[in-house]
């Protein structure tokens, strides 16, 4: 379990990090999720006490990472793969962490089998490829068998069968009761992986909840229909008290209606139906739209609101959420 009470940190006038309180529980995966510049990194670094709190605490198991003898053996943690001495392999760059943490060198061997490393294990690390590096800085997490992982954007670099590999890992350390934080900006990924969400904006905490609850809580739900006889279809849902919306490419969308509630209304009206499907925002659309106003640094031109593609009016998702107490 990791606790954090009122972290704070300041970079001269920039509160990078702002009060921030929450709880990483073990037998999950937990996603950390944050717009650029929103303070994940430093966060991080601070539980790892890589950084110094301004004010507030992290605890470890209910310790300081100060107190931790061994540290490597409580929490591991992939925050910067390049942090590796690229002069020397594979193996002794675990070599040297292991024997700092009194970890038997047989346990070297292990963690680069299972990140795949074996073959490469006597290579200069300066040679490594973007993956291999990923996977390197993974073992080194690994090397202590901890109860807390932390990895930051792990998937940054790695191919499909490396992301499916470190999602399914994650997944696995999760399921033995190990205390799993991990961030990522790659959110398709991360509905897949992550069984709850923290998200933060501009260093304060916007969401700790679950992630079904953050896309329920977070996006609207809608009916899509697509038929030969839409005027008529859009007759016959006004009349029945629906507001369907034009969407574009000829098709309506019903809000606050069943998929079963509209398909029978066209049947009894005997109109052919195309589509007729339950829609529902991604995680993706439904980060944009909680974080649209905590977004430091965007694009012209883009729509940072998140254009579901519809042409109706969306509410301020983040409003609606922090309306309810969050
Ligand atoms: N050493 C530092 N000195 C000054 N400002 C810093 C320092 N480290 C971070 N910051 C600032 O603190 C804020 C938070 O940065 P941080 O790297 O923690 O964000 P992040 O959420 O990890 O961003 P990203 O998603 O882009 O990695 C940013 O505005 C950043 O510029």
């Amino acid at each position: 379990m990791i606790e954090l009470e009122g972290l704070t940190k300041r970079f001269g006038t920039k509160t990078a990090v702002d009060q921030l309180s929450f709880q990483v529980r073990p037998g999950v995966v937990t996603g950390f999720l944050g717009p650029n510049g929103a303070g994940k990194s430093t966060t991080m670094r601070m539980m790892l006490d890589l950084d110094n709190p301004t004010s507030g605490t992290v605890r470890i198991d209910g310790r300081h990472y100060r107190e931790l003898e061994e540290p490597l053996k409580y929490i591991g943690a992939l925050l910067d793969a390049k942090a590796m001495h690229g002069g020397r392999s594979a193996y002794n760059n675990l070599l040297c962490l292991a024997q700092s943490n009194r970890i038997p060198a047989a346990r070297v061997g292990e963690v680069l089998d299972l990140v795949g490393l074996t073959a490469v294990a006597k290579k200069k690390v300066k040679g490594f490829s973007l993956g291999m590096g990923q996977r390197l800085g993974i073992a080194s997490a690994l090397l202590g068998d901890p109860e807390i992982l932390m990895f930051d954007e792990p998937v940054n670099g790695l191919d499909p069968e490396g992301i499916h590999w470190i999602r399914n890992l994650m997944k696995a350390l999760a399921a033995e009761g190990r205390t799993i934080f991990v961030s990522s900006h790659l959110m398709s990924e991360m509905a897949l992986t992550a069984d709850h969400l923290i998200v933060i904006g501009q260093g304060k905490l916007l969401a700790d909840t679950s992630m079904a609850d953050f896309i329920h809580q977070n996006s609207r739900s809608y009916v899509r229909l697509r038929s030969p006889q839409r005027e008529r279809l859009r007759d016959v849902l006004h009349e029945n008290g629906f507001r369907p919306v034009e969407a574009g490419s000829g098709t309506l969308e019903v809000d606050g209606a069943s998929t079963e509630q509209l398909g029978e209304l066209a049947a009894q009206h005997h109109l052919v139906l195309h589509e007729l499907s339950a829609q529902r925002a991604s995680l993706e659309e439904a980060f944009m739209q909680m974080t649209a106003s905590a977004v430091e640094y965007h694009a012209h031109g883009t729509d940072v609101h998140g254009d579901t593609g519809s042409a109706r009016q969306s509410p301020r998702w983040g409003e609606s959420y922090q309306g309810k107490g969050a």
